[in-house]
């Protein structure tokens, strides 16, 4: 261990944490890294990350350390001031949360600025790059100007890189902690409904809900809706986090957010494990048959036996399997797969096992963070009538559904087929709506209406009234009127005005060049997976420009494996694909977020993928896809799940691409957003090919369903309600 981590371990609470630790030395131990005056730069590399660790206390606690490690790597300033007293650094824990938003950026620097994306990238003015006619934006630095920029931004994002680190650390430490478990009322009250007062969420310092109140009506079915990063999720965390008062003791809550953690246990026992009262009972009956059999202790142990015996019946321990089974077979688990080991499955697989896990518990307030976005139509289907079957049972009890469930989705015919209630999340506040979505949708558009027709008429009324003031003010006969008008004024009390959430617009950008066909073509495809069975077989078509089609399909069929084969990810094992060596592919994978740098920004990441361009004109196309300027200096990591899904929007199409190969590309979107989608696509001059299973989506943007079936590919005849009634059926 070097002498810097050794001090950092010794000065640390508790030895500190070994991520960050690391971190620290790799950064201090930098031969380029500079301590600056009183340590002021090295507080601002270390210090946030130090604290919000928790490997240090305070500030005041790592300048301290800043000044032993200058010393012991023996950079002291050459006059010496960085002796004073320990006391609170120059720079606080919020400058740390401020980098969250991103590093200094160019438009932050003024006239002085140099080509932005020389310095986003970390590259150029120093190599000469400015283009011709560009000189008159911008003054030139000087090249030692520019170094220090650019080390300033490396170092920037270094910070975001170590507290990317800690975040995953801490979600990965939440992870193992949670422990999932049905609970059974030993005889208390059972949970009714849930009042919840007076409530404010935020989160990374914005508020995201202000002053709210709702009620959970027992055995209902809510759905949470509102725009992409208004801040359901969150809302859900606090709520399994009991950070919101109201929810009673007894009353067991479960956020279905995560996969569960990949170990060997299979997933069917991942799923019955969650019953430990079960579990316990059952290896304790195990126990006593053992020692009946063996020692014929039978007078002191039957009676243990009997209770045991009574209370596995009474808990229908022994139709616990076929239940658990049937869960996960609803999910598209087959049997051999339900006895597979957790750590070998991807991790939408283990997203199923954990919403099993959920299914299988049944807490009294469930809450499902956009379920469908995992699951394929099938497996949708079945949750969809597993919800609904189970609620009309009611009553709970096993075997039973009859509990509250919040569900975050932007699927609408799902919403319209689970919900009983609608919670909207819209302008920091909730509102409750009976009735499903399209109840919903209407009844909000109503309001807006009403409440702005009124806000209009009041707006009337107040300016007759000042009319009537102003013009009889110093008559005096009309003294009394003018009187009560200006009471009656002074009594008027504002209409509220719901505001409709202003429009988006997603802008796929329509390429500037040609390409001649014939564009791309398949020959005699043959494609497996290596050791894999085949998963088609002599496929031979040819897609065009003007193509627009869905790939639709059971699950695990190989849909997304066509749309490799289509972009060239993957090569055929026979056969042959001709692609048009011009034509450029803008690819949105099923698991685009696992491609996004999270610890960068949006700008960051798009000066990186596509460096030589100026920061407006990453702005400005990310604005294409509604990134405010906020948003696109927000470190990813920390942007919802639409959010990121916008950034992988604005990366896909930067290049213009002639044919956008698309893998469930409303996934995470809000509803307004897919409608947007759904516009885009309709003016988007190029080819569109999509595996998606949001109906609106393919029924308003595609013209043909290609079903994958049987080794091969063929056009569907029929609408794609028909097509789900076939895969239904
Ligand atoms: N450090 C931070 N600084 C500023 N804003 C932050 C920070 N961390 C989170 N946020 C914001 O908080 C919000 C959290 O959104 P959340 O994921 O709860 O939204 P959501 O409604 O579930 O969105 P989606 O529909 O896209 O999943 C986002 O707008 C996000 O940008
Ligand atoms: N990289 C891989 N290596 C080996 N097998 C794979 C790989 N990727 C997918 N498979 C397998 O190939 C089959 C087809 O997978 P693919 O993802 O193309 O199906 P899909 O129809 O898109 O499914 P889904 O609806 O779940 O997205 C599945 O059985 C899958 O397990």
């Amino acid at each position: 261990m070097s002498e810097v981590r050794a001090l950092l371990e010794r000065l640390s609470v508790d030895g500190g944490d070994e991520t960050v630790l690391e971190y620290v030395a790799s950064v201090v131990e930098d031969p380029d890294f500079e301590f600056g005056h009183d340590c002021e730069e090295a507080m601002d590399a270390i210090a946030p990350v130090l604290v919000d660790s928790g490997c240090l206390p305070d500030d005041a606690a790592v300048l301290q350390l800043c000044r032993s490690l200058r010393s012991l790597l023996g950079r002291e300033e050459a006059n010496g001031t960085s002796n004073g007293a320990a006391g609170p650094g120059p720079h606080t824990r919020s400058d740390f949360h401020a980098l969250e938003r991103g590093p200094v950026l160019m438009g932050e620097l003024g006239d002085a600025a140099p080509h932005p994306s020389d310095l986003l990238s970390g590259r150029a003015l120093i190599q000469g790059r400015y283009q011709e006619g560009e000189e008159e934006e911008f003054t030139v630095m000087r090249p030692k100007d520019v170094l220090k920029l650019r080390k300033q931004n490396e170092r920037a994002e270094k910070v975001q890189r170590a507290a990317f680190a800690v975040h995953q650390a801490q979600a990965l430490a939440a992870m193992k902690g949670k422990r999932v478990t049905v609970l059974r009322n030993a005889g208390g009250t059972a949970v009714r409904d849930i009042h919840l007062e007076r409530f404010s969420v935020s989160n990374g310092g914005a508020d995201l809900i202000d002053d709210a109140t709702i009620t959970l009506a027992h055995a209902h079915k809510y759905g949470l809706v509102g725009r992409n990063g208004t801040g359901k999720t969150t809302f859900l965390r606090a709520l399994a986090e009991g950070e919101i008062k109201g929810v009673p003791a007894n009353c067991q809550v479960l956020h279905v957010e995560q996969e569960v953690m990949g170990d060997e246990v299979s997933a069917l026992d991942a799923v019955l494990s969650t019953d430990l009262e079960r579990a316990e009972l059952l290896a304790e009956e195990q126990v006593l048959l053992q020692a009946l059999e063996e020692e014929g202790r039978v007078a002191e142990l039957a009676g243990r036996l009997e209770a045991v015996s009574k209370r596995l019946l009474e808990i229908d321990a022994y139709g616990a399997e076929s239940r658990a089974a049937s869960i996960l077979s609803g999910l598209s688990f087959t049997k051999e797969m339900m006895d597979r080991p957790t750590q070998e499955f991807s991790g939408g697989w283990r997203m199923r096992v954990a919403l099993a896990r959920a299914l299988f518990v049944e807490p009294d307030l469930l809450l499902l963070d956009e379920p469908t976005n995992h699951l394929d139509l099938h497996a949708v289907l079945w949750l969809q009538d597993y919800l609904i079957r189970q609620a009309h049972l009611g009553g709970g009890g096993v075997g039973g559904w009859g509990k509250t469930v919040i569900i975050v989705s932007h699927a609408r015919e799902f919403l319209n087929a689970v919900c009983t209630d609608i919670v909207h999340l819209h302008a920091r506040t909730l509102t409750q709506y009976k009735g499903d979505y399209d109840i919903f949708a209407r009844t909000f558009k109503d309001r807006v209406k009403t409440s702005q027709a009124a806000a209009a008429a009041q707006e009337e009324k107040r300016a007759h009234m000042l009319e009537f003031i102003n013009k009889f003010r110093y008559n005096a006969n009309r003294a009394a009127l003018v009187q009560s008008r200006i009471k009656a004024l002074e009594r008027m009390t504002e209409v509220e005005v719901i505001e409709e959430d202003p429009s988006y617009v997603f802008n796929f950008p329509t390429p500037t060049d040609l390409v001649s066909p014939p564009v791309l073509g398949f020959t005699d495809v043959d494609f497996a997976y290596p050791g894999g069975p085949r998963l088609f077989r002599d496929i031979n078509f040819g897609i065009g420009l003007e193509s627009r089609f869905a790939i639709v399909g059971p699950n695990g069929i190989g849909k997304s494996t066509m749309l490799g084969l289509i972009s060239g990810t993957l090569e055929p094992t026979k056969g042959f694909i001709h692609r048009n060596s011009k034509l450029r592919l803008g690819i949105f994978s099923q698991h685009h977020v696992d491609g996004l740098d999270l610890a960068l920004t949006p700008l960051q990441y798009l000066a990186k993928c596509y460096p030589g361009h100026k920061e407006q004109e990453y702005r400005s196309h990310l604005a294409s896809f509604g990134m405010t300027a906020e948003l696109a200096k927000q470190t990813m990591y920390t942007l919802s799940g639409g959010q990121k899904s916008r950034v992988s929007f604005a990366k896909l199409t930067w290049t213009k691409p002639h044919m956008l190969l698309l893998d469930e590309p409303s996934n995470h979107l809000d509803l307004d957003a897919v409608e947007a989608l759904v516009q885009g696509l309709a003016a988007f001059k190029g080819a569109v090919l999509m595996v998606s299973h949001d109906q609106h989506l393919i029924e308003s943007t595609v013209d043909e369903l290609w079903a994958v079936e049987d080794n091969t590919i063929n056009v569907f005849h029929g609408t794609f309600e028909d097509y789900k009634k076939r895969l239904k059926s």
